[in-house]
């Protein structure tokens, strides 16, 4: 497919991820940097793949469809980390030109890359990072038609069979024969819950005293195998939402996320959790085509949602400590996959064909915003590789998954990987989740559906819902009609779940007050971190613009640090306020350019006339992420100011 690219052009220029020209001797090609090319065989560097939150990016193989038409592939992949988008462009007097545009990411994967190559450096650590007792997600972004199912969802070789295999296998070893794993299926429609596991049941996401997720009536099935996890899986897809758009027949018009628990047998309390995110396609107004107006709806829903994801990821990644959940059901949902010690892995699919260069970018720089690495040279990447060169820092799982992909072994050989508890015994340590769950439960589900208890702060207060039911274990491994399990998953609940499951959090009074969680946090991050309460010296001070208390003691240290924070809050609102200006330059250039746009008798050029109003409408989108990333710098900073003067912090903030 690399072979398709077409030779950038001499007068192209070279653009970064916002499109503002770089100088070519700062510009470094995979060569340059002595990384790997992206034919096959590139061996991507042994990056930390236990980061926090890593994004990847995976370019699909041009269709037959494509090939057909004569589209070209305009994004090579130059490194294991780097991909460029040669953007075929026209300039006012039509000659054409390319804008090249380069961006890297933690893993980039070329169009010959299979799932299971991609597994191993996404999936893989977060199913390790479950069994370690953690909450986790990947996910997968891109436009429509740029293979998010296809790499997520897959029947036969998506992450989630990959992971099932390895989940098993995991199970079947001595150190874990106390857990067993559960599945739920759910999608997120027009901002709503539906189950896609229980006659498309809507569901309510709710908040427990712990910050924890509950999404109430959400029904769960312990799952023995990958067979079994198969077919429910298959059952729940078909009832997913789907919709034809100018860009994609079979179109994902909902979030699919698919929900893998490792429970203890013992008490069901919740050891791990794992969701597998299959996200709506992110098309913009252009890819709507001829859509009526519920299609349009479902797209400015959709939209919005992938917006507040990216601000929300995007707050982790930088550590901020206001992370705008509230933007979304999506993201309400998300939220205790995303604080405290949790692990997102975020994977941009790509379509590599010219028409579509415009919706890469767009994915690109999304995926971008949300980790920005300033190229191979980042100082986050060239510390990992120091590590590395020094062999020292990596789990040592990573060595072992390293090791094991050097020697060529399949994925679900890999699973008996040896050793598990001592690999993860750092991240034990450290492992917030002990009392994110209620320790102490009832035989049943945890997170699922508790009833309403005084302890919930009820995100959605629109819904009453509906008694819990959940399949027993036991019952189910003993039913010799197990093999008929579609025809029982599709009758009303009572025939199966006759069980109702007690409110786990009744006999579990709040372990930890989301102040004391704050606290932990705190320790984490002390620039951003509340200041210690004020809580150290009996000196008193009155703020003169406020009636609460004011810290009553405040160290030079911590002045210094807040003007550091206010420093950095300016440095960003600045770099907003210049990119705004170069996209109105851009934008009014275009336009004083064109002397018959000026003419009011006289017609402008059709052709020049559409292209100034595509160039208009990308402005817009732009200017609408810009302005974005402004509201969520004052926010965060206007959260910092409060807490200063001792105010109660809003409720998305008390992570
Ligand atoms: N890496 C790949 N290799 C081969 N075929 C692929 C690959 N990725 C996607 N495809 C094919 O491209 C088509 C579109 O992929 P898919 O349905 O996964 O896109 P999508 O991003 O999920 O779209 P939507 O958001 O509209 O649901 C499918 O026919 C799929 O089989």
């Amino acid at each position: 497919m690399e072979g398709d690219t077409p030779p950038i052009q001499k007068q192209g220029r070279h653009l970064n991820a916002y499109g503002i020209p770089v100088a070519p001797s700062k510009r470094r090609s995979s060569v340059e940097g002595g990384a790997a090319t992206s034919t096959s065989g590139v061996v991507a560097p042994l990056i930390d793949l236990h980061q926090r939150i890593r994004v990847c990016v995976r370019k699909r193989p041009l269709s037959k469809k494509e090939t057909m038409l004569g589209d070209t592939d305009v994004a090579p992949v130059v490194g294991a980390r780097t991909i460029q988008v040669n953007a075929p462009k026209t300039r006012v007097d039509l000659t054409p030109f390319t804008e090249q545009h380069s961006f890297t990411f933690d893993d980039v994967f070329d169009s010959n890359s299979t799932n299971t190559d991609i597994y191993r450096r996404t999936a893989l650590p977060l199913v390790e990072y479950m069994f370690s007792g953690g909450k986790a997600t990947c996910f997968a972004y891109g436009q429509t038609g740029s293979g998010k199912t296809y790499t997520m969802l897959d029947p036969q070789h998506g992450l989630y069979v990959q992971a099932a295999y390895d989940i098993f296998a995991m199970l079947g070893q001595p150190q874990h024969t106390h857990l067993s794993a559960w599945v739920g299926f759910y999608e997120i429609y027009q901002g709503q819950l539906y189950d896609l596991l229980n006659q498309k049941k809507r569901l309510v996401p709710r908040e427990d005293g712990n910050s924890n997720v509950v999404i109430a009536g959400l029904r769960e099935f312990p799952i023995k195998d990958v067979d079994r996890l198969m077919e429910v899986f298959d059952f729940g897809s078909q009832a997913r939402t789907t919709g034809r758009t100018g860009a994609n027949n079979n179109s994902s018009r909902s979030h699919a996320v698919l929900q893998v628990l490792i429970k203890k047998k013992k008490d069901s309390s919740i050891h791990g959790k794992l969701s597998f995110i299959d996200l709506a396609g992110s098309e913009r107004g252009a890819d709507r085509g001829e859509a009526n107006s519920k299609t349009r709806m479902e797209g400015a829903e959709i939209n919005k949602s992938l917006l507040a994801l990216k601000e929300c990821i995007r707050a982790l990644d930088q550590d901020k400590r206001h992370t705008p959940f509230r933007g979304s059901k999506l993201t309400q949902v998300l939220r205790d996959s995303f604080v405290g010690d949790s692990r997102t892995c975020m994977i941009a699919t790509i379509s590599p064909n010219n028409p579509n260069s415009e919706h890469t970018l767009n994915t690109l720089r999304y995926a971008d915003r949300v980790k920005e690495l300033k190229g191979e040279s980042d100082p986050r990447l060239l510390a990992e590789q120091r590590q590395e060169s020094m062999g020292g820092g990596l789990a040592s799982t990573e060595k072992n998954n390293n090791l094991m992909m050097e020697d060529g072994l399949e994925f679900n050989e890999r699973s008996s990987i040896a050793n598990s508890d001592t690999m993860w015994e750092e991240d034990q340590a450290e492992n917030l989740l002990d009392i994110d769950f209620p320790s102490q439960m009832s035989n049943n589900n945890a997170l699922a559906t508790p009833q309403a208890h005084h302890h919930h702060s009820v995100m959605d207060h629109d819904h009453q819902e509906d008694n819990h039911h959940h399949e027993d274990e036991d019952t189910l491994e003993g039913n010799p009609q197990r093999q008929h399990y579609l025809r029982r998953l599709s009758s009303p609940p009572d025939e199966v779940f006759t069980t109702p499951v007690e409110d786990p959090f009744q006999s579990t009074p709040t372990a930890i007050t989301p102040h004391r969680h704050r606290e932990r946090l705190s320790d984490e991050d002390a620039m951003l971190s509340l200041p210690p309460k004020f809580a150290l010296t009996e000196q008193k001070q009155q703020h003169p613009s406020s009636t609460v208390q004011p810290p009553p003691q405040v160290t030079v240290k911590h002045i210094r640090d807040f003007i550091k924070l206010h420093r950095a809050q300016l440095k960003e609102l600045d770099e907003c306020i210049k990119l705004e200006k170069k996209m109105i330059s851009k934008l009014s250039l275009n336009i004083s350019s064109h002397h018959d746009f000026n003419e009011e008798d006289d017609p402008p050029d059709p052709e020049e006339y559409a292209k100034t109003v595509q160039l208009y409408e990308d402005y817009l989108n732009d200017l609408d992420d810009v302005h974005e990333r402004k509201v969520a710098c004052v926010e965060t900073f206007g959260d910092r100011i409060k807490a200063e003067l001792g105010e109660e912090e809003g409720e998305d903030t008390q992570q």
